[in-house]
């Protein structure tokens, strides 16, 4: 089946994509953004690339209808452009030899309005527009670019783009984890683009990288083209071991943030290693050995630490030596258990029950049963329910990833729930400890809110809405998916149902469907897999869910065929942070007695 997305869906897609560009552009500068894209780089490679690019712009793909209406989306987001268009050459090709179509079919204009960024230096939003005119059949390559932005990325230009120092960046990109990603030469503006993709750790949305070099850099631009076409022959046995020590990439982190390491540190000043073991209570030369290995998995970064000390007896003055010392880094911060939006209950999750579970994954792949049954002896949710810290700790876990839900309040089914004349009621089904719905209700002060949830994880969602002071409009369902209550307006099921099989799935839906009014709307939230298999968080969430609790990540077209056979209708998806998406569902419309008796 094909998705179709109401077209005021998709206009606040491009919109919202476009303001989160501007924003990002006008909040970051050259010298801490690299380190984010790069978590590790530090010294002088820092210092090189620091030195010869600045942080020149954002580029995103676009899919306005006619120039028109790109002009006032750009000015509805305050952004002016007072240059030509250009035609694209190097994304218009990508495109083509993506959705096999002929360059000449697409018309891809290059925009670069401007923006003033925190440091009062003038960057640019590249707006990249490919024109989709009404009935054009260039839909479907809209919809599928919305919803994996694979021509969004952060540009940095090299000032002085000789050969050698051109080359010189590009090893350090890549000696820091960036692998080199196509690129091309745009003879209407004399001016050459390499690509890169971000290494996973990379502390920020954006996957991909380019340095722009002025002018052409045909030979240099050849160089990366083989390097990327040839990336994954040359170093096979390295590859393998660094990937066969995965574990102890996990188990490093957790044991950084059991320890309470992320806490004891700063990202400002480096700390010795001596006064970080004492503060810690923990050995100074292991500490050492744990901090250097977090140096290459960018949670810190190594900094000698001036100490005075006393000078040969004779001098009588003190002298300064430097001792090995450690800075947090911007993704170590995110360990920390005073961060908002902090991934500590990640890295116990992921580092304690689940790294117990994943030695089993072999059983579960023989077997099509999850490893979590047979190592704990029960269900990962009866498991966690009996023990409260663990509940507890699940709980935090999911809410640690709830930057996926951060463009719920405005998805335009929220918007108009929230704008009804009467107050609207959104039902969270399995709203785990109130994370979304707390959201959703702070964004909407109108809005009240109905939260289904075992009887344990109930106690935490009430503390959570109570606490975010929106305790007051929302009412608590201890119960089972077969308690949803019925005369909500919007019900929400968020990352529910991959936890289950398709059988389980359908008596949910079904379970929703008979509890929603004929006007309701369901939004689900989860991750697609991609139709096209590219690499994808729904991929690894794939495993997961196989090992832990016997679910699976599924294509649209498979919920889409589940809501079918549930008595509802898909309407359309968007993407979200995270790889996520909410799916919009409706009740399917009843039967035609008169169609059926024909
Ligand atoms: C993966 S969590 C998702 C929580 C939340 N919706 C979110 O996105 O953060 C799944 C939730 O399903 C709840 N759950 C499991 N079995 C349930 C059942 N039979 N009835 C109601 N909720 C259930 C669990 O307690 C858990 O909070």
């Amino acid at each position: 089946m094909t998705t179709t997305f109401p077209d005021k869906t998709l206009l606040l897609d491009d919109t919202a994509s476009l303001r989160t560009a501007a924003r990002f552009v006008r909040e970051h500068d050259s010298a801490a953004l690299l380190p984010l894209l790069l978590p590790g780089l530090d010294g002088p490679d820092l210092q090189a690339l620091a030195g010869q690019c600045r942080f020149a712009h954002a580029g995103l793909l676009l899919f306005p209808s006619d120039t028109e209406s790109l002009r006032s989306q750009l000015a509805d987001c305050g952004l002016a452009v007072d240059t030509q268009a250009q035609p694209s050459v190097v994304v218009r090709e990508r495109l083509a030899r993506r959705h096999r179509r002929d360059p000449a079919e697409l018309d891809v204009q290059i925009l670069r309005p401007r923006v003033l960024g925190c440091d009062g230096e003038v960057r640019a939003v590249e707006v990249f527009a490919l024109t989709v005119p009404p009935h054009s059949g260039l839909e479907p390559i809209a919809a599928y670019e919305r919803t994996r932005q694979h021509e969004a990325h952060l540009a940095f230009e090299v000032e002085h783009p000789e050969t050698l120092a051109l080359r010189g960046l590009c090893a350090i990109l890549v000696r820091h984890g960036a692998r080199p990603d196509g690129g091309g030469y745009n003879p209407h503006e004399d001016g050459t683009v390499l690509y890169f993709t971000l290494p996973a750790r990379a502390a920020c949305d954006y996957r991909r990288l380019e340095l722009y070099a002025r002018g052409d850099h045909r030979d240099t631009l050849a160089a990366h083209l083989d390097h990327d076409s040839g990336r994954d022959a040359r170093q096979p046995a390295e590859t393998l071991l660094h990937l066969l020590t995965g574990a102890w990439t996990t188990q490093a982190l957790t044991a950084f943030a059991r320890l309470g390491l992320p806490e004891a540190m700063d990202t400002r000043t480096a700390c010795r290693t001596e006064d970080l073991a004492r503060l810690t209570g923990t050995d100074p030369r292991s500490l050492a050995v744990l901090l250097r290995y977090l140096v290459m998995l960018g949670a810190v970064t190594r900094v000698p630490v001036p100490v005075p000390v006393p000078a040969p007896a004779h001098e009588q003055r003190m002298e300064q030596v430097e001792q090995e010392g450690f800075r947090l880094t911007e993704l170590g911060a995110l360990l920390r258990a005073d961060t908002p939006g902090s991934m500590r209950p990640l890295a116990l999750m992921y580092g304690g029950p689940f790294y117990r579970s994943f030695s089993g994954l072999d059983h579960a792949v023989r077997t099509g049963q999850p490893a979590f049954d047979r190592i704990f002896g029960e269900n990962h949710f009866d498991h966690f329910a009996r023990d409260p810290e663990l509940a507890s700790l699940f709980d935090r876990s999911m809410a640690a990833s709830s930057r996926m839900f951060q463009p719920l309040p405005a998805h335009p089914v929220i918007a108009a729930a929230a704008q009804a004349p009467e107050s609207a009621t959104v039902v969270d089904i399995a709203g785990g400890n109130g994370e979304l719905l707390g959201l959703l209700l702070a964004a909407h002060p109108r809005l009240r809110g109905v939260l289904l949830e075992r009887p344990h994880a109930v106690e935490a969602a009430r503390r959570r809405l109570d606490a975010a002071g929106c305790g007051a409009r929302c009412d608590y369902r201890a119960g089972d998916f077969a308690d949803v209550p019925s005369g909500g307006d919007v019900y929400v099921l968020s990352r529910v149902l991959h936890d289950w099989d398709d059988d389980r799935c359908r008596e949910i839906l079904r379970h929703c469907a008979r509890a929603m009014p004929p006007h309701a709307d369901l939004l689900v939230v989860e991750r697609l897999l991609p139709v096209d298999g590219s690499p994808s968080l729904a991929t690894a969430w794939d495993l997961h869910m196989l090992c832990n609790v016997g679910g699976r990540e599924r294509h649209a077209d498979h919920y889409a065929r589940l809501f079918a056979e549930s008595g509802l209708h898909l309407i359309g998806h968007s993407p979200l942070p995270l790889d996520a998406h909410v799916l919009h569902a409706r009740r399917a419309p009843a039967p035609d007695p008169v169609a059926r008796r024909r």
